[in-house]
């Protein structure tokens, strides 16, 4: 654990949560998070609203041999996609860069009878932000991405069932610079608003 959190008051811990902002894989070192920490993490993820308790999300961890074998996978679909051996290489090279990487897979069951797929996505969208923020107060910086890659069949074949959809990486580690982040989007005026039912 970077910094120790175990005991955080309320306001602390809100503090520390409005200052979550994506590091990218270019300013993310080793160590990353280790096994019981990620539990935490997906700890968290298990406590976004979710209707029907149906859990609509999985998290692979891609560890050891396995980020070799992602990085042939990404070359695999850069090469698909038409680009060059620099280009495969450079594709490879995001698999083997972030210290550790999460694979976020969505199993959104379409055809169930009280909660339709909206639903089940906003509890995809809920467990992968208590996720990055679990990471973030334990003192990691993490980054959810994905790509065009996210569609090729090789890749999702090798991470996904069928019916399932590969949302993409989460790339983890411990950040080597505060990130300043990007404009909060016009604030809480731009997000709140009175409904006066007219
Ligand atoms: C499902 C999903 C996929 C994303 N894919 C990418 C991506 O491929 N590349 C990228 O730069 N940002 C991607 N983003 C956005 C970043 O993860 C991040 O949210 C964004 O840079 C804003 O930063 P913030 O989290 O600090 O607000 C993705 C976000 C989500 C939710």
């Amino acid at each position: 654990m970077n910094e120790a959190t175990d005991e955080m008051p309320a306001r602390q811990a809100l503090h520390a949560l409005l200052s979550r902002y994506s590091i990218g894989p270019k300013h993310l070192v080793a160590p990353g998070p280790s096994e019981a920490e990620l539990a935490l993490m997906v700890e968290a993820a298990l406590r976004a609203p979710d209707h029907g308790e149906l859990m609509p999300f999985r998290f692979k961890r891609v560890a050891g041999n396995a980020r070799a074998r992602m990085a042939e996978l990404f070359a695999a679909a850069a090469r698909a996609a038409g680009k060059d051996e620099a280009g495969a290489a450079l594709d490879a090279e995001r698999a083997l860069r972030p210290p550790v990487t999460v694979a976020v897979v969505a199993r959104i069951d379409m055809g169930h009878r009280q909660v339709p797929a909206h639903e089940q996505w906003a509890c995809v969208g809920g467990a992968l932000s208590n996720f990055l923020m679990a990471a973030h107060l334990l003192g990691y910086g993490g980054k959810m991405l994905s790509g065009a890659k996210v569609r090729d069949p090789g890749i999702t074949a090798a991470f996904c069932a069928p019916g399932e959809t590969l949302l993409g990486w989460i790339a983890l580690g411990t950040p080597t610079r505060q990130a300043s982040g990007p404009s909060r989007k016009g604030g809480v005026a731009a997000a709140l608003q009175d409904w006066t039912g007219t």
